[in-house]
């Protein structure tokens, strides 16, 4: 095995070409042992295998820099920069991040999770280098579905303007998570097929100036009609007039090819843009197939590709889906907008059943949200659908554009709360915090899918804003009520009541907070929970109400702390001089790292034994 010996990239360099093609083979069964185990994002890490070995035989790593857009593909890097022997702990608690982190290695420079920033952080690498004089490269590798988020364009804009050297790898396998979408993906698609774009505009100003007699004022000429001569024949005219040296496209799994184009453009000297094309899961044949599918999958069957049989209980995602489906029916206008998450969000059924109603516009949260403002002023009801961590990019276009001008648009924030695998890049703990303080915002959380359902219904008919927040993976109910009578805006519900003690929840922490009053009941403590429902406008007659009974608060949430649905309350109980005592568990003011879920909680002491300990040892 020649994987066995490759504990630093050095050890790359004593390789012949075959053995590097061997290895890339090598590095694949070893990925997909290791992935079929732990899950993760196996097709773009298959498909990088002959890119992350060839940039690291031709760049020395950790002196050159190589930042990894989105960093969900930074595996074959993992394993080649001496961690190998680590790659089963993957994404597990403790263990190895699926991400770069700089507290890993000094391989990983920068580290990435949300798309679209690499560029940016590289010519910021590339700016120091030149400041003090150094000498390395400095590497931004992107995927052409992150080349659609509006930073990586911001980026290109400064970097071609500054000319500094920069070499800007595009891997282009023509797939986001789901195809790839947008007019540069069309540009992309034309660069890759079209043969008249074939070849660098050095290529063909070196073929010109062999040609003896009339090259050379050929040359000329064409240096004269520079632009005209560019259309016609210059691959990438886009990046070229950006100010960027293009090369490409070439073919991604071609070691030999890659390392000496590589070269090439280490040598160059301000920004090149090295287009590499690419096939998403390459050597294994359901990811080839399924691109999509095997993105970020969990633990499967190798044998089959099969991934192992969810439980029962369908997923909040899956009942936003189709909940938005059936409003749709009855509200002709309501539009739907995912940012490159169509079934990540659940909204796959909707686009194939409205596809008119229904805009995937990429990497591009910013846009979504202000194209949603845009929708609704113009008398649409928009339904935006993004992660929670990715809203964090919006949050400026649901101030200034959405909640200033109090418009209408429903926020469905997917991964709310402790997301897991992926960890800090992607916890969704910030939302609460971000959204209560905004200005006309209703804020929700539901309890469990029937909840949301609801929560959904009721949307539709609030004014202005609203976001509603639930988690990833499979909800509490295994029957869903899918037609439940709409919610009073800002009424929470007592669900057990009690005399020492009162717990204020949402989410689906109330059933924690319900099994914990259970335990402490066989105590002899009587505690009542309230599933507040509501973030903002939050129930305050419910709340000081049960306050004042108990004089002993205690609120839950998968948020941070700071700022979030305790802080609410808190304030208040101050506002209104409750007296009594009040505590809050959430998530401390931390970036959590990755993990079960289930062990995550625990670690908080979020599931129901730590919040009856808790409880306990507070005296109560
Ligand atoms: C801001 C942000 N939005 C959405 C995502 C989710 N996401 C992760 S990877 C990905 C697709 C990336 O496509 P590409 O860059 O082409 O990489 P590939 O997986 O094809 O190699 C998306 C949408 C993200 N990480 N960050
Ligand atoms: C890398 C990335 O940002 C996405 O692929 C993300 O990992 C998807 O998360 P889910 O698995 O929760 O859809
Ligand atoms: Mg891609």
């Amino acid at each position: 095995m020649i994987l066995e010996k490759i504990n630093a990239p050095s050890d790359l360099r004593g390789l012949t070409l075959p053995e590097l093609e061997k290895l890339a083979e090598e590095i694949r069964s070893f990925l997909l042992k290791v992935v079929s185990r732990t899950g993760g994002h196996l097709a773009p890490n298959l498909g990088v295998v002959e890119l992350a070995i060839a940039l690291h035989y031709v760049f020395e790593s950790p002196r050159d820099k190589i930042i990894w857009d989105v960093g969900h593909q930074c595996y074959v890097h993992k394993i080649l920069t001496g961690r190998r022997d680590k790659m089963e702990t993957l994404r597990q608690y403790k263990g190895l991040s699926g991400f770069p982190r700089c507290s890993e290695s000094d391989h990983d420079c920068f580290e990435t999770g949300h798309s679209s920033t690499s560029i940016s952080a590289a010519l910021g690498f590339a700016i120091a280098r030149d400041l003090k004089g150094e000498q390395h490269s400095v590497l931004a590798v992107i995927g052409d579905g992150a080349l659609t988020g509006g930073m990586a364009f911001e980026a290109l804009n400064h970097a071609g303007q500054l000319g500094t050297r920069l070499i800007v790898v595009l891997n282009d396998n023509e797939m986001s998570i789901s195809r790839n979408v947008g007019a540069l993906a069309n540009y992309l698609s034309r660069l890759r097929t079209d043969p008249l774009y074939y070849r660098s505009k050095e290529e063909i100003r070196d073929v010109l100036r062999r040609i003896p007699n009339i090259g050379p004022r050929v040359f000329k000429a064409v240096e004269r009609f520079k632009d005209s001569f560019k259309y016609l024949l210059v691959n990438g005219i886009l990046f070229e007039e950006l100010g960027f040296t293009y090369l490409g496209p070439i073919d991604g799994h071609n070691i030999g090819l890659l390392i000496q184009v590589m070269e090439r453009a280490k040598g160059l000297p301000g920004p090149v843009l090295l287009h590499v094309s690419t096939v998403k899961g390459m050597g294994y044949p359901p990811a080839e197939k399924y691109p999509n599918r095997f993105h970020g999958i969990g633990a499967f069957d190798l044998a089959t590709g099969e991934p192992h049989p969810p439980g029962p209980a369908p997923s909040f995602t899956e009942v936003f889906g189709a909940t938005v489906v059936r409003l749709a029916e009855r509200h002709p206008y309501l539009v739907a907008i995912s940012a490159a998450m169509t079934d990540g969000t659940g909204l796959r059924d909707f686009a194939e059943r409205y596809p008119d109603r229904f805009f995937d516009v990429g990497i591009a949260e910013e846009h979504a949200v202000t194209l949603a403002a845009g929708l609704a002023k113009a008398g649409c009801l928009p339904v935006v659908a993004i992660y929670s961590t990715f809203l964090q990019r919006a949050y400026d276009q649901i101030v200034h554009d959405v909640a200033r001008q109090k418009l209408h648009v429903v926020f469905a924030l997917d991964r709310g709360g402790i997301v897991g695998d992926d960890g800090e890049t992607h916890q969704g703990i910030f939302d609460l915090s971000y959204l209560r303080h905004i200005p006309g915002m209703t804020v929700m959380v539901p309890k469990d899918q029937s909840e949301l359902v609801a929560m959904l219904k009721s949307a539709i008919d609030y004014p202005g804003p609203v976001a509603i927040r639930y988690p990833r993976g499979a909800g509490p109910l295994i029957e869903v009520e899918m037609d439940p009578t709409a919610l009073p805006l800002g009424r929470g519900e007592v669900l057990r009541r009690g005399r020492d003690v009162v717990i204020f929840a949402v989410g689906p922490l109330v059933y924690h907070a319900l099994e914990a009053a259970a335990m402490l009941a066989d105590e002899g403590k009587d505690v009542a929970v309230v599933n507040c429902r509501f973030v903002k406008p939050l129930d305050e007659d419910l709340i000081l109400d049960w306050a004042l009974k108990t004089e002993k608060v205690l609120t839950l949430e998968e948020n941070v702390l700071a700022g979030g649905f305790g802080s609410a309350v808190l304030e208040l109980l101050a506002a209104r001089n409750y007296r009594g005592e009040a505590a809050c568990l959430g998530v401390p003011n931390c970036f959590l790292e990755h993990g079960d879920p289930r062990i995550l909680r625990e670690a908080l002491g979020l599931d129901p034994a730590g919040i009856a300990r808790f409880i306990r040892s507070k005296g109560w």
